[in-house]
């Protein structure tokens, strides 16, 4: 198995290109299921999970082909993939894929759109809390489908189509608000969604949906309204930005000092975020077709944050900013308030000579002038990434094993970081 061997003590300087969001390609890629036409998604990022998604969706009938060279990644546009559904061959989303994957759950949506029936494994995903898949059930129910649960799999019918409806969703959830989009777009009349999601992908799905030809508005409010069509056709998208992958090498730049140019994204998608990382000290700015981050000379600042659905400081960022606040002068608290298990970095980081204790969903940390490297372990996506921040700014070699968690996610991180100084390799086998 791979592992990623960190030398910290490099300032970083350069320019990083900002990737396609992961978790706006995964939903804009399901919504391929809901047109016998071809949907045509730019700017792709290449991550393990796309491929398992490409896999998932190769199950249920699409193909798919990559512009260029099958499988040609071009650095500086990511990727063209053209997604073509021209019949569904299978409902079914068997247990050996979908449980790889979180977000393969969402196939539900338009499998139950357009044939009017689904059998989906229940999902997998990032160890990161329970994860139950009742606000996906209910919503679903409410359009009119009869939902039951058989041997691990979600069994859901809709005879005769599913039909618009007023949910009001109990708590905020960014999957379940994607499923109803893309439910209640092939469904018979309106749809109204209460305290929909709020996050940018969720405006990505739906700006992608209006293109194949859906009807809805309010997406970014919480107010999502949806007139159902008969049918949708193909479109030409673009991925937008990532603001994990972004906000992730801003605190990298924070935590090893330097001066970093993040191209290709943009600062409204991770406003709260940025604000905490400028009361940590870092300078950040907006610069044609991306975001200037520095800190040159000076400590970083102990700042309290607590996660929230967005436009609250993002659950994806609390493993990596915590990593910086383990050598912030002074004491610091993060409150984990959407995931009930999102704590697992704090051990790893403790190896490093960090200070961290926890009390139920908060970590104080009290900042350390010195961490030292040694032998870690990744145990889900964003912790795998606070790892390597940490080992950045540590003293000799990080060694952060189980990396294939990190592949879910980030793109060429190794590269990335090496062309601004920092001495970042993967070790294979
Ligand atoms: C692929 C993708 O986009 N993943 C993101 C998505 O995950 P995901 O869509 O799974 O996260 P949700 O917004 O659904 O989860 C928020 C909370 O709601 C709970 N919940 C959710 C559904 C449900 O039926 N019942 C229920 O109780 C979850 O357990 C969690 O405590 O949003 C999370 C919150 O921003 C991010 O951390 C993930 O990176
Ligand atoms: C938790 C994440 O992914 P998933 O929802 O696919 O587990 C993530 O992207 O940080």
């Amino acid at each position: 198995m791979d592992r990623i061997r960190i030398r910290g003590g490099n300032a970083l300087n350069g320019t990083i290109p900002i990737s396609g969001a992961k978790n706006a390609a995964l939903p804009l890629m399901i919504a391929s299921l809901l047109t016998d036409d071809t949907l045509t998604l730019e700017n792709v990022p290449h991550l393990a999970d796309v491929e398992q998604l490409i896999r998932i969706l190769g199950n249920h009938g699409v193909d798919y082909t990559v512009s260029g060279k099958r499988l040609a990644y071009d650095p500086a546009s990511g990727r063209t993939i053209h997604f073509t559904a021209r019949t569904i061959v299978d409902t079914t989303a068997p247990y050996e894929l979908v449980s790889k994957m979180r977000a393969s759950f969402w196939v539900i949506g338009p499998l139950l759109a357009r044939c009017h029936k689904a059998r989906v494994s229940l999902p997998g995903g990032c160890a990161i809390g329970t994860r139950p898949v009742d606000l996906f059930i209910e919503g679903l129910r409410a359009l009119g489908a009869t939902i039951d649960i058989e041997n691990g799999y979600v069994v859901a019918e809709a005879r005769g189509g599913l039909v618009g409806n007023r949910y009001v969703f109990p708590k905020v959830s960014v999957g379940a608000t994607h499923v109803m989009l893309m439910a209640a777009s092939l469904a018979r009349g309106e749809t109204v969604i209460e305290n929909a999601a709020r996050e940018p992908e969720i405006v990505d799905l739906a700006d992608c949906l209006n293109a194949m030809g859906a009807r809805i508005s309010g997406a970014g409010t919480s107010t999502i309204t949806i007139q159902g069509v008969s049918a949708l056709s193909g479109a030409r998208h673009r991925v937008l930005p990532d603001r994990i992958e972004t906000g992730t090498y801003a605190i990298a730049v924070a935590m090893a000092g330097g001066d970093v140019t993040l191209a290709g994204t943009r600062s409204d998608l991770l406003a709260t975020a940025l604000e905490s990382l400028r009361h940590a000290g870092a300078t950040i700015e907006d610069v044609p077709n991306g975001i200037r981050v520095r800190r040159e000379g000076g400590g970083i600042g102990a700042v309290d944050v607590a996660t929230d659905p967005f436009p609250g400081f993002p659950t994806d960022l609390q493993a990596q900013f915590m990593a910086l606040m383990t050598k912030a002068d002074g004491v610091s608290h993060i409150t984990e308030t959407i995931f009930e298990n999102r704590f697992m970095h704090v051990q790893e980081l403790a190896r490093l000579g960090a200070r961290i204790s926890l009390a139920g969903q908060v970590a104080r940390i009290e900042g350390v002038p010195r961490l030292a490297g040694a032998p870690v372990m990744a145990t889900d996506l964003r912790a795998s990434v606070s790892l390597v921040i940490a080992g950045l700014a540590a003293e000799g070699e990080t060694t952060v094993s189980r990396v294939y968690h990190l592949d879910r996610g980030f793109e060429r991180l190794e590269e990335k970081l090496g062309a601004c100084g920092a001495e970042v390799e993967r070790i294979s086998g």
